[in-house]
């Protein structure tokens, strides 16, 4: 008897077939000429049967080729992921600045059948000038999703939303993190406002030399700022969270915005504030061109509002005249980045954008800082990295050296607890100076423990010293009553 079940599996074999043949013929008929008909009979035939639907994904949504559609791309990753496990062809490259091999499917497999809660999908690489009206640009792609009509609801309730996740989850897994710079203003008209690198540091929260106990709770607060896009909707504020690490140099402070970076696989935006000289406007723009899931860092935050109020009062040259630097700014009208202004970007810049951004401020010398800008609510963590201490010192010995335990842990245990030194400057001392193979990590530790007792007697001669000047100073100051007494 002829049953409903059997009717669609048929039909569905037929299409798997057709798909099948399809594949076949574009596997040996490069794109153009002949694929070109083969395409547009298999799309006739479909829409001819009228129990199927087409949905069309182009790459770029205008008529404009700057305007990449995201839903393409997250397809076209969500796509590659299966076809690169099924293809016999493979295309292999290597992105600029990076030293790995890419791998990826050539356009004749991206022709995939795919499974979701039971029903079967067919996905076609097509031409997008053949699916619409004819565009601006020739041999614009698609890709076109062909499923029975019905499961139309499953598609536009849960298939279509599980395949861009997965893709963008698969290209944010994929992509390497990219630092930007900013470009001075002079050169916009011949390049991007932000010029980047694909950055490859090795740091990441295990390898940073830090008290476990406050690495757990800044990892939990990035968690919980990733989860709460709709938090931040619900309560009317963008989505940014402000940072401030604090602490002398050397402790960290750097290495730890490239762990922000890797944990959240958010971009690094370092903005030089020296180098925007169109003041708050050319600020905005700079913001204004970020992306979102991204990390605006402005390091050494003090000096930096603190050269913009320099260069305000800057004294006159001779008989009040202006010097060579200042007519020069004035002629190309340069502003000055106000503290006002950066203000104002970290409160309402992004509340129109899409949002999702970390900004963190370093600086060494928190006390310097305006209180305006560091109050709870812009800069909402401040972070304070110290001197290396013994579990510090572990983790970098584990990094430099590879090694868990040694008889002059013990040693160094005790000196570091006494002494004031940087993590940088006890990873200098576990890098061997020079490398010719062999156990290098006893001469390394004994290199430290030389370090250790040197800060510490240096202290101690620092500290004897000042003590020294305060009994001097003290007796200056009896000898001066005394005196003063006797007149
Ligand atoms: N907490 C740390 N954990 C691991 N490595 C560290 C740490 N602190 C410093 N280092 C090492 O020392 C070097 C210098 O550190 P970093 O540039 O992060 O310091 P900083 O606090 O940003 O200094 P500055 O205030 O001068 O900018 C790094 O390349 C890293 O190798
Ligand atoms: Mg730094």
């Amino acid at each position: 008897m002829w049953r409903m079940g059997d009717h669609w599996a048929a039909i569905g074999t037929s299409l798997g077939s057709l798909m099948f043949l399809y594949t076949m013929i574009e596997r040996f008929f490069p794109y153009g000429f002949l694929h070109k008909y083969i395409e547009q009979y298999v799309q006739r035939i479909l829409r001819f049967t009228n129990l199927y639907v087409q949905i069309s994904i182009e790459e770029y949504s205008g008529e404009l080729i700057d305007q990449k559609n995201q839903s393409y791309t997250y397809t076209e990753a969500y796509l590659s992921a299966i076809a690169i496990q099924r293809a016999m062809q493979l295309k292999a490259y290597t992105p600029k600045n990076s030293k790995k091999l890419v791998l990826n499917v050539v356009d004749y497999e991206m022709t995939i059948t795919d499974q979701f809660q039971g029903a079967t999908f067919w996905w076609m690489l097509t031409n997008a000038n053949e699916i619409g009206k004819p565009r601006k640009i020739d041999n614009l792609r698609a890709l076109t999703l062909t499923f029975s009509k019905w499961h139309r609801q499953l598609v536009m309730d849960m298939y279509l939303d599980h395949v861009m996740e997965k893709g963008k989850e698969l290209l944010e897994r994929n992509q390497q993190r990219k630092l930007y710079t900013n470009n001075s203003r002079d050169d916009w008209y011949k390049q991007e406002m932000w010029s980047h690198v694909v950055f490859n540091h090795p740091a990441t929260f295990d390898t940073l030399a830090m008290d476990k106990a406050k690495k757990e709770d800044i990892m939990e607060d990035l968690i919980a700022f990733s989860k709460a896009k709709e938090y931040y909707a619900k309560i009317g504020k963008a989505w940014k969270r402000g940072y401030l690490l604090y602490g002398p140099p050397g402790t960290g402070k750097s290495t730890m915005i490239v762990a922000i970076s890797k944990f959240m696989n958010y971009d690094i935006y370092d903005l030089e504030l020296k180098s925007v000289r169109g003041g708050n406007s050319e600020l905005r723009k700079l913001l204004l061109d970020t992306s979102d899931r991204s990390i605006i860092v402005i390091e050494d935050i003090d000096c930096n509002l603190a050269l913009t109020d320099k260069r305000k009062t800057k004294k006159k040259g001779k008989k009040g005249e202006k010097t060579y630097q200042q007519r020069l700014a004035e002629i190309r009208g340069d502003r000055d980045v106000t503290l006002s202004g950066l203000l104002n970007f970290i409160d309402g810049l992004w509340s129109s954008t899409g949002g999702e951004r970390l900004i963190i401020f370093t600086t060494n010398h928190v006390e310097k800082l305006d209180s305006a800008l560091i109050r709870r609510g812009r800069m909402d963590k401040h972070i304070e990295l110290g001197y290396c201490s013994f579990e510090g010192f572990k983790i970098l010995a584990k990094n430099y050296l590879n090694v868990d335990a040694h008889p002059l842990f013990e040693t160094i245990r005790c000196l570091i607890s006494e002494t004031k030194i940087t993590p940088a400057d006890v990873a200098e001392n576990l890098m061997p100076k020079t490398v010719n193979g062999g156990d290098y990590s006893e001469v390394c530790l004994e290199n430290l423990v030389s370090a250790l007792e040197k800060a510490k007697e240096d202290a101690r001669l620092k500290a004897e010293k000042q003590s020294e000047e305060e009994e001097s100073d003290e007796e200056d100051e009896e000898g001066g009553s005394i005196d003063s007494a006797s007149f």
